[in-house]
């Protein structure tokens, strides 16, 4: 797996320079879906105060971190998922029986504080299995030395599952914020911006330290009806789509856990 550069997008004095910025997004939009945002409005000690938060957190007991409830309420909640990745999320609830069946509050945007523990000789490395967010925007906060994050660029459409060229790693890096396309942008451009394929590695052979990320998840909000200029695919809610993509996870999801499991029988 190689290193490429992905376009680093100064934001220095944006009220004179919007035209140019706004030629460079969309240009790596389109070209790769991924790019860095640097001379942006948060300091580098802003960033460090929320990974604080972060790993305070998580160094807490697991009882602790249960403490925390998928609560309609204040919609948080603790999920050790099954690549021992855990999340905080905030505007998302879920039920505990049916994981498909999520519901949201009129804000779809989630924060999440990611936590991969270290590990040496990871069997078959992985951390974050390969997938495209289901939102507009995602932007990723990374700490130096904590790598993992690779890209596949090459997708045609927002719901296709073919891949495209190889991965290629995103070096973490403190400051700059990664930004990534989600499959609802790509489908409101008429698949013009690309929501690529990316996940999170650990090394298969050696040490690798343990990573922690941020990651601000945006969509539209729930009751937007959204449709791209050329009118390539139905007008569709935020809601609806975010919905039914999380269905299609998880249903994909099962359709591999219950291959697995008869393919070990
Ligand atoms: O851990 C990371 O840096 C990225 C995680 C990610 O891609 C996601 O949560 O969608
Ligand atoms: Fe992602």
């Amino acid at each position: 797996m190689g290193q490429r550069p992905i376009p680093a997008i100064s934001m220095r004095d944006f009220e004179n320079r919007k035209e140019e910025i706004g030629r460079k997004l969309v240009d790596a939009a389109e070209k790769i879906g991924f790019f860095t945002l640097v001379d942006h409005v948060l300091s580098v000690e802003e960033i460090e105060k929320q990974f604080a938060v972060s790993q305070k957190y998580f160094a807490q007991p697991m009882e602790k971190k249960r403490e925390i409830p998928y609560d309609n309420n204040t919609s948080l909640g603790y999920e050790k998922n099954y690549t021992v990745l855990a999340r905080l999320w905030v505007s998302l609830r879920t039920t505990s029986r049916k994981p498909w069946m999520y519901q949201r509050t009129n804000c779809t945007n989630q924060l999440r504080m990611l936590y991969y523990p270290e590990v040496e000789n990871s069997a078959g490395g992985w951390r974050h299995g390969n997938h495209t967010d289901i939102g507009c925007l995602t932007l990723v906060f990374q700490r130096d030395g904590e790598d993992g994050l690779d890209v596949m660029p090459g997708r045609k459409t927002h719901t296709s599952a073919i891949h495209g060229d190889d991965f290629f790693l995103i070096p973490a890096k403190m400051g700059p914020i990664v930004v990534n396309i989600g499959d609802m942008l790509m489908a409101w451009s008429d698949d013009r911006f690309k929501a690529n394929w990316h996940r999170v590695r650990a090394k298969s052979v050696g040490f690798s330290p343990a990573r922690y990320s941020l990651g601000y998840f945006n969509m539209g909000r729930e009751d937007f009806v959204f449709q791209g200029p050329l009118k390539k695919y139905p007008a569709i809610t935020c809601g609806e789509y975010f919905h039914n993509h999380i269905k299609k996870q998880f249903e994909f999801f099962f359709a591999c856990l219950c291959m697995s499991i008869e393919w070990k029988n």
